[in-house]
């Protein structure tokens, strides 16, 4: 990453970014075969960064024939393992070259703080491409113990077409998340962004045709999930898709795959992840910390976010002083400014959705312990919501914005009905200076990754994906990503020595 820092230096380089702005078929940036577009919005400012290609079924036809038409010439999914691999590892230092442009552009298209984008997602972004390029050549297949006249084979086959059809709260990351282990495994990519959030995607398809992603394996169809997300779901030659959004749009999916050719469907979802804090957890100041980054990272458009705060009745008015000294961090402004931990929501839609929730609390009579304002049509600073009741709607929903609700318990059997008091799955952390209390209720809450004594979403090494309604099918990151991407070939072989004549 360059040494540029300051806030002048971010908007000088927004000042001059060039936007591509069709969609990417078949090696060749082309407008939608409806000559259709839609406006691209800066949602810091309102301005409309560009017209997109609004793409449909006719376009996704296209993409999907030329995906098809690749894998199965192999150019991509039969080429030697260390050959995919120097190609990725090309396009990973690609990325890195251009890191502080993709940062900026990446800021400017969500509303994300730029300095989450320099330090976060675009080095996460570039490191998941490394990490599953570097394994292309390191995954041996087996045999099964079988009978001493036979040789049975298991093998891993790339599952062929994949479309990935991604969310607009971490466009970059998880693009990386779905086409690391994708394309390594040697699949032809379809790759539908959220149409709030196309530009660095398709900045991204100009560095993998410069790093020698031949023609057909990447493919990028830009517009509305109706439009283009449909199709993609619906077609009888997608093999696979691998998505992260809403629940509601998840069971769309199931739905497409049943009514089309039972293609593979894998869902990373929605969540409302519980932080449950013991009263005897030690430094309460560190507790805060860790609760306002996981609830306030990303502005809270985050499946894992802390979005409910379950604390010991004993201790909750300590634990929210520090959370509000751990809040003094969170400044509260304009995306391109280095200063600001929080920017803009996504789009004017999505920051209604959130203050309905700001509504809803005033109208239960909740206390605001923190923040509560709202700016400009899409800012809303850091708030903090005393007295959720496990019924409102505030504990139940995703909200994905920065609002944390705060619910207070007395026994731990009770912290753990109220964690697992959702539809969801996904994440939780744990506070508490006990090691067993630690480990029971790490076992006990259902989701797929729980802390203890921290926040986070572990590494490119860890799998990362829910329970219960907060996905489906399979996990994103680590070596089980690659599950999701290959089909288990058995080849039988018998060896039984001919009789002798
Ligand atoms: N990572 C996550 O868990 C995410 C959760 N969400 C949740 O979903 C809520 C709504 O956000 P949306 O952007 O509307 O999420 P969404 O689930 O509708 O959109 C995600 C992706 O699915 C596509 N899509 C939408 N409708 C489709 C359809 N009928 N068929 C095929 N593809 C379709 C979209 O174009 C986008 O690429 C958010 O407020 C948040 O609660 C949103 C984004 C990410
Ligand atoms: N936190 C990364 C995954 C997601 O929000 O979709």
């Amino acid at each position: 990453m360059s040494d540029v820092h300051t806030f002048e230096d971010y908007a000088a380089i927004a000042k001059h970014l060039n936007f591509q702005s069709r969609a990417f078929i078949n090696g060749a940036f082309c407008d939608a075969l409806s000559g259709e577009t839609f406006a691209s919005l800066n949602p810091a400012t309102g301005a409309v960064l560009a017209q997109v290609a609004a793409c449909g079924k006719a376009d996704v036809d296209v993409a999907v024939q030329a995906a098809k038409a690749a894998f199965d010439d192999g150019r991509w999914s039969r080429l030697h393992p260390s050959d995919r691999k120097a190609v990725l590892m090309r396009f990973a230092q690609l990325m890195e070259d251009n890191a502080t442009e993709l940062s900026v552009l990446e800021s400017v298209d969500s509303g994300k703080p730029v300095g989450e984008c320099v330090g976060v997602d675009i080095p996460e972004t570039i490191k998941t491409i490394r990490w599953h390029a570097e394994l292309i050549d390191k995954i041996y297949d087996t045999t099964a113990p079988a009978g001493p006249n036979v040789l049975a084979l298991v093998s891993r086959e790339a599952i062929g077409v994949v479309g990935l059809v991604l969310p607009w709260n971490f466009p970059l990351l998880m693009l990386a998340w779905k086409i690391g282990p994708a394309l390594a495994a040697g699949c032809s990519v379809i790759v539908k962004p959220a149409e709030l959030t196309t530009l660095s995607t398709l900045r991204v398809a100009e560095l993998a045709q410069e790093a020698g992603i031949p023609a057909g394996v990447f493919n990028v169809v830009t517009g509305s999930g109706k439009d283009a997300g449909e199709p993609i779901g619906l077609h009888p030659e997608v093999d696979m898709v691998s998505f992260t959004g809403s629940t509601v749009t998840g069971k769309r999916f199931l739905r497409y795959a049943a009514d089309s050719n039972l293609k593979r469907i894998v869902l990373e979802c929605g969540g409302k992840n519980p932080a449950v804090v013991l009263g005897d957890a030690e430094d309460l100041d560190a507790v805060a910390a860790h609760v306002v980054n996981g609830a306030f990272w990303n502005m809270g458009e985050n499946c894992s976010a802390t979005s409910r705060l379950i604390v010991q009745a004993s201790i909750k008015d300590k634990l929210l002083e520090a959370v509000g000294r751990a809040l003094e961090a969170w400044k509260t402004g304009d995306p391109l400014d280095p200063a600001n931990k929080i920017g803009a929501l996504v789009s004017c839609g999505h920051f209604e959705k959130v203050n309905s929730y700001l509504e809803q609390a005033k109208a239960d009579g909740c206390k605001f312990a923190f923040g509560g304002r709202t700016y400009g049509g899409a800012f809303v600073e850091p708030t903090v919501v005393e007295g959720v009741t496990p019924q409102s709607r505030l504990f139940r929903e995703e909200i994905f914005g920065p609002i944390l609700c705060v619910t207070t318990f007395d026994t731990v059997p009770e912290a753990v009905a109220l964690a697992n008091d959702t539809v969801y799955g996904l994440a939780a952390s744990v506070y508490t200076a006990n090691q067993r209390h630690a480990m029971k209720l790490a076992r006990e809450i259902r989701a797929g990754t729980v802390t203890v004594n921290c926040f986070g979403e572990g590494d490119v090494s860890t799998p990362f994906g829910g329970f219960k309604e907060s996905g489906f099918g399979g996990r994103d990151k680590s070596i089980h990503a690659h599950d999701q991407y290959t089909e288990l070939k058995t080849v039988w072989i018998d060896i039984t020595e001919p009789a002798a004549e």
